[in-house]
């Protein structure tokens, strides 16, 4: 497989690189109502990209259309070059681009281990294969052991899902996505609902994923936003009316009225 590195490297001397996923008069109606309209989003390879809007601005409906769960009633999709619009959420995540609760959904009543060993085994296809070599399995522990390294989770390693605090909880969410080696990860607000210590830590810990991955995340936490995104498109009713740097969004008078209020 090629390294984010080096197909950043065989862009041709100093032109901007493709982005990884280019997204073009994306729409959606469900029925008469028109829920996302002429979306374009261009997110670059290696970049934290957030999409933000406030409630009903359409950012769960792109999500879904990005990863194969809803299909478009217009646009197009393009994910490293290929039109993948209409392509089914297994036919998307094949192809490297992982939204988060796709096969993030943990199993409370097996270990914080046991639970990224699943999401290895199906990725790796060995789910079924109980009587792999034990080296294999030993392989598999270790890559095991080393996610739970990337995500602080060692501690906690034969702790039952069901009884870490809901911040740990999203980080072995993370975990078992990052299993199944994401190069584009879609992250759906992965703050929601977390007390203040843990938005500190899953900051910290999306910073260190995004080395060598791409994230687009939905988020409602503006700080978060603004600390850890390189680019932002906002969305309301469905449409884009901004996209840019935090300074760059947070200065349009749109986005200050629709969104951000007092807070920018
Ligand atoms: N299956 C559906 N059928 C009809 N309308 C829908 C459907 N799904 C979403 N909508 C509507 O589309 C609009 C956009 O919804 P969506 O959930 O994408 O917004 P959102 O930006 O994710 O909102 P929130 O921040 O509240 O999650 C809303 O008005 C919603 O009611």
């Amino acid at each position: 497989m090629v390294s984010t590195a080096e197909r950043s490297r065989a862009a041709p001397g100093g032109a901007a690189p493709a982005p990884i996923l280019n997204v073009s008069g994306l729409g959606r109606r469900f029925g008469a109502f028109v829920a996302v309209k002429g979306v374009d989003i261009r997110v670059e390879e290696g970049s934290i990209h957030a999409l933000i809007g406030p409630n009903g601005a359409g950012k769960t409906t792109v999500f879904s259309m990005l990863s194969g769960f809803l299909k478009p009633t217009e646009g197009r999709i393009e994910y490293r070059g290929t039109d993948i619009t209409g392509a089914g959420p297994t036919q998307v995540a094949r192809r490297g681009m992982i939204r988060s609760f796709q096969i993030s959904a943990t199993f409370a009543h097996l270990s914080v281990h046991e639970n990224v060993r699943v999401a290895l085994q199906r990725k790796a296809g060995l789910a079924y294969q109980f009587w792999s070599p034990e080296s294999r399995l030993d392989r598999l522990d270790a890559r095991v052991a080393e996610l739970l390294a990337e995500v602080g989770l060692a501690a906690e390693r034969d702790t039952l899902a069901v009884n870490l605090s809901y911040g740990r909880k999203r980080m072995l969410e993370i975990a078992t996505t990052l299993a199944v080696d994401p190069d584009l990860l879609l992250l759906d607000e992965p703050m929601a609902g977390m007390a203040h210590e843990d938005v500190e830590r899953v900051v910290e810990l999306i910073r260190r994923i995004s080395d060598g991955r791409t994230i687009l995340m939905v988020e409602h936490n503006l700080s978060v936003v603004r600390n850890l995104c390189d680019r932002i498109t906002v969305l309301q009713r469905g449409e884009v009316i901004a996209e840019g740097s935090y300074a760059q969004v947070s200065a349009n008078p749109q986005v200050r009225e629709a969104y951000i209020g007092t807070e920018a």
